[in-house]
């Protein structure tokens, strides 16, 4: 597929993410070795390459669905508890709608330059109509199953259905789960990183709202602010129908849907990582991560208040580790 992400510039060396059948023995080497790999002919979900704004505006049912409105391109996540909890004075930065997909699709078709932006996230349940019902049980889930099974992973905790603006961005963040991402309808350019970023990519406090999100934007990069920037390394695809893009659990991704259609449909399959690592070392990077966030946790709960956190890991570090 010609590649239509030609005008994107990077300040950061960039290696193609491999290409491959998921018939051939090093696109399963590569998810045993949890690296990124796209899968051209999985098939996983074709009965859903179909799924247009009409079609799922027909079909979806009339239930409400989960969507953000931003001023700009970015949707970047925030828990709405860790608000409340930690950072009371916290501003949004996207607003929380529930509206009909047929009030989201004519959102769409109206939408004119300098309105906000949406972007529909909604997670599959029993909610949506037995057609679409129908096309998400003939996706390939004896594949999936086999899948899932060999690399020894958790439960299916969620699929999201993704319905996002050309030119909408999720910055970068990393998840805590195995995910078997799908685009179904144009194109997204998928930007990865791995775990060992963690101290190049400067994730917020794992008690803040934008927990495992990067405090850092890459296309506008604080080198002062942020000086690990100037070693990062990146992994890139643009997924186009069809295909499915594997982001190991705990790989930073930045995903942004192009402007060759007006808008994009993909499914998002996570699972939960395998139950319980066997403790080898070296320690993989994510584990090292993992550690890092339970140790947050653990001074939260002790210390009560985010000024206390901060005061504590300046003590313990500075001047000491540094
Ligand atoms: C930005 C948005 C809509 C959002 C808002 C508020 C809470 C959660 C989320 C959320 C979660 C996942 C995605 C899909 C994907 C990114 C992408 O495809 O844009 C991704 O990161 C993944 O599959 O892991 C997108 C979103
Ligand atoms: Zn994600």
């Amino acid at each position: 597929m010609a590649d239509i992400d030609y005008e994107t510039k990077y300040f950061f060396p960039v290696k193609p993410i491999p290409r491959l059948s998921c018939r051939d023995p090093e696109a399963l080497r590569l998810i045993s070795s949890e690296k990124p790999v796209v899968l051209t002919d999985a098939k996983l979900c074709d009965s859903a390459l179909k799924w247009n704004l009409d079609y799922l505006a027909q079909h979806i049912g009339p239930a409400k669905h989960v969507v953000f409105a931003s001023q700009c391109d970015e949707f970047k996540y925030y828990d709405e508890t860790k608000i409340s909890q930690y950072c009371p004075n916290f501003k949004r930065p996207t607003q929380r709608l529930e509206i009909t997909f047929q009030e989201f699709a004519n959102k769409l078709t109206q939408w004119n330059p300098g309105q906000e932006k949406l972007y529909l996230q909604q997670g599959l349940n029993s909610s949506v109509g037995t057609v679409i019902a129908a096309d998400f049980v003939s996706f390939n889930w004896p594949w999936l199953n086999a899948q899932t099974k060999t690399q020894g992973w958790g439960t299916l905790t969620s699929n999201l259905l993704l319905v996002a603006m050309a030119g909408n961005v999720t910055p970068v963040h990393y998840d805590e789960q195995q995910n078997l991402f799908c685009q179904l309808v144009g194109h997204k350019r998928c930007i990865l990183f791995s775990p060992d970023h963690h101290d190049r990519l400067y994730p917020h406090p794992v008690y803040h709202p934008h927990d495992r999100q990067s405090q850092a934007d890459i296309f506008k990069p604080d080198f002062d602010k942020f000086p690990g920037l100037r070693q990062i390394s990146a992994q890139s695809a643009v997924l186009g129908p069809g295909d499915v893009l594997y982001i190991p659990i705990y790989w930073w991704h930045h995903i942004s849907s192009l402007h060759n259609h007006p808008y994009t449909v993909s499914i998002n399959f996570w699972y939960k990582g395998a139950s319980t690592d066997m403790v080898i070392y070296p320690l993989l990077d994510r584990q090292k991560v993992a550690i890092m966030r339970n140790i947050e946790k653990m001074i939260m709960d002790a210390l009560k208040k985010p000024t206390e956190v901060d005061q504590f890991f300046q003590s313990l570090i500075l001047g000491r580790y540094t």
